[in-house]
């Protein structure tokens, strides 16, 4: 990819727009629900359209003390994330939830490196803690959602691409096998905002990423890794995102705690 921090520049596509990539919708309840709000939540989804034979994946990340609740309940067509997970084993670790304890609680996937534990003054990991997160999981047979993303500041001031590179350049010298990871591309400033990025912004940063992965990894992981993008997506934005070639999928946050999440779900069929 090219050195330029412009994310204005416009590329030649450098990978081939052939690639069997299977749609993938995350929903990210983040901090939210009761037991009460999940399982009416869970009903309504379970009474949705089978997936079960669709080219799509639906994983809903869920908070720590709810995952097991919806482990249970939730379609098994369907599948659990949790959030976060602690870097290493069990231990005395207070406040810690052990990757062995996510599995264990019924989810395979791992969301990491979402900006709000990025940028969180009370959180602030960094991008060496969140490899290291990611690569341990992984290590343990999960499947990790690794989120980038720039802050208005930085797309302000044309970094956007360099911010992402920092960001995958971390996961690259952690991490040798990505069969497991999906990239969710998620700009700071579109994040619970209602400014969604254009289809046009977020289709250039993530063939810019992709570019950079058979760069800076391989060609084979740039045409199977999924990229999803996340902030302020909707049942009203996800067609025409949804079209972009680079576009795998999302990762959602508000609109993931409503039954409609299940319209987003759908927007795979723009794939076919
Ligand atoms: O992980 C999801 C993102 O933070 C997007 O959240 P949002 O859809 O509420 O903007």
């Amino acid at each position: 990819m090219s050195k330029t921090n412009n994310v204005s520049v416009s590329r030649a596509p450098t990978v081939t727009m052939m690639a069997d990539r299977t749609f993938f919708v995350g929903g990210n309840w983040k901090c939210n629900g009761t037991k009460d709000s999940i399982v009416e939540l869970i009903d309504q989804i379970n009474e949705g359209p089978s997936i079960k034979d669709a080219p799509v994946e639906a994983v809903l990340g869920v908070p720590f003390p709810y995952m097991s609740l919806v482990s249970e309940k939730l379609r098994d067509d369907w599948q659990v994330s949790a959030q976060n997970c602690w870097t290493g084993d069990g231990g005395a670790y207070t406040g810690e939830v052990s990757v062995d304890m996510i599995a264990d609680c019924g989810a395979e996937w791992i969301i990491l490196g979402h900006s709000e534990r990025r940028h969180l003054d009370v959180l602030k990991e960094t991008d060496e803690t969140i490899a290291a997160k990611a690569a341990y999981a992984l290590g343990k047979g999960m499947k990790v959602m690794y989120c980038i993303g720039e802050l208005l500041s930085e797309r302000e001031a044309d970094q956007t691409l360099a911010v992402c590179e920092r960001q995958m350049q971390a996961l690259k010298e952690a991490v040798s096998d990505y069969s497991n990871v999906v990239i969710a591309y998620e700009p700071v400033w579109a994040i619970g905002t209602g400014k969604v990025a254009t289809p046009e912004q977020a289709q250039e940063v993530h063939e810019a990423v992709r570019s950079w992965v058979k760069e800076n990894i391989s060609p084979e992981v740039a045409e199977s890794i999924r990229i999803l993008y996340g902030g302020s997506v909707s049942p009203g934005n996800c067609d025409e995102l949804s079209t972009k070639p680079d576009v795998d999928g999302f990762l959602v946050g508000g609109a993931s705690l409503k039954p409609d999440f299940l319209k987003i779900v759908d927007s795979y069929k723009n794939k076919n």
